[in-house]
């Protein structure tokens, strides 16, 4: 039995840039991978490195895409999948999850019971773009914070937590843009609050882990770890440092789907699934997991598919 092996290198425009700690966001571009079987089965998988997170970069991605023979045998392509360095986690995701795409009928894909968190922009933006979300169904909200001065966000805060409905939940992202004192700040802000704010999400930056630790022993709004987790190594070791508290996983970047199964089996945690802003295929395949391993119900950060003008392009 052999594979066709093809990929092509995409890149779609954000319909509003996406701000965070960053920086300026404006081009999301990603590779699709194709894989063909003998009986002209076909089957995606997308490979969306997100290199200031902790992946690989994209020419990284497109390099390992590249020394790829067209033709694969069945024998080698586990073989290759399984050996795909752990440098690589985006390659890891894609590669994997296209070949379970070929291996499985799509009629077992069902996602439909999961809550989705809707992305607010940053700053006083948020405060006009809620209402529609709201509209469409959203109940979990999440907004940037560490963009701006901190005096200016907090009040923000303020009206935003006046304006939303009661029910509403709001998670705050500081992308590891905070210092010590600012995160104290945010976190006494938050623990006036305990019934709107879920958690906030990466306070400090990833060679912070023990400041964070502590931060979540002392305060009683809870902190997700999201940088510090990108990828599965380093789930594997914040968890072993003792994190108990939330973790954001990104299948996207994250690694193995494999290997991420049999860790969120093997440990009870708290996990929140998130996307990296990939198109319907590597979507699809991230739901798939989040559906399977989501815990405490938690809203899913995957909104909806505005993200992108136009509409996916041909692959
Ligand atoms: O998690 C979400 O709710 C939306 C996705 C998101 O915020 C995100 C998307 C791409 C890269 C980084 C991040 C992030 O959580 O920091
Ligand atoms: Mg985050």
């Amino acid at each position: 039995m052999k594979y066709q092996f093809s990929f092509r290198n995409i890149s779609q425009k954000f319909t509003r840039p996406v701000i965070t700690n960053h920086g300026v966001w404006e081009i999301r571009e990603s590779v699709i991978i194709r894989l063909i079987d003998i009986k002209g089965k076909i089957s995606w998988g997308e490979i969306a490195p997100i290199s200031w997170f902790g992946s690989e970069t994209l020419e990284e991605a497109l390099d390992f895409c590249h020394q790829l023979p067209r033709e694969i045998t069945s024998e080698i392509i586990f073989e290759i999948i399984l050996k795909i360095p752990d440098k690589l986690p985006a390659c890891q995701f894609g590669f994997e999850s296209a070949l379970e795409n070929l291996q499985e009928n799509h009629e077992s894909l069902n996602y439909h019971h999961l809550n989705f968190s809707g992305l607010l922009p940053a700053g006083k933006a948020a405060l006009n773009q809620w209402q529609n979300l709201w509209k469409q169904g959203y109940k979990t909200f999440k907004w940037k914070i560490g963009v701006n001065d901190i005096t200016e966000e907090l009040a923000i805060l303020n009206l935003l937590i006046d304006q939303l409905p009661e029910s509403a939940k709001l998670r705050l992202d500081a992308n590891g843009g905070l210092d010590d004192n600012a995160a104290k700040l945010w976190l006494e802000k938050c623990d006036n609050f305990p019934n709107k704010i879920e958690f906030i999400e990466q306070p400090l930056p990833v060679d912070k882990f023990s400041e964070m630790l502590e931060l979540s022993n002392y305060y009683s709004t809870k902190i997700a770890l999201d940088e510090s987790v990108a990828t599965l190594q380093q789930l594997e070791n914040c968890y072993q440092q003792g994190w108990r508290s939330i973790f954001v996983i990104k299948p996207g970047i994250v690694g193995s789907p494999s290997r991420l199964r049999k860790f969120c089996q093997q440990h009870q945690i708290d996990v929140v699934f998130s996307s990296v802003f990939e198109t319907a295929i590597g979507r699809q395949a991230a739901l798939k997991l989040a559906a399977e391993l989501s815990s405490n119900n938690r809203a899913v950060g995957f909104g909806i598919n505005h993200y992108f003008t136009g509409s996916i392009p041909n692959v």
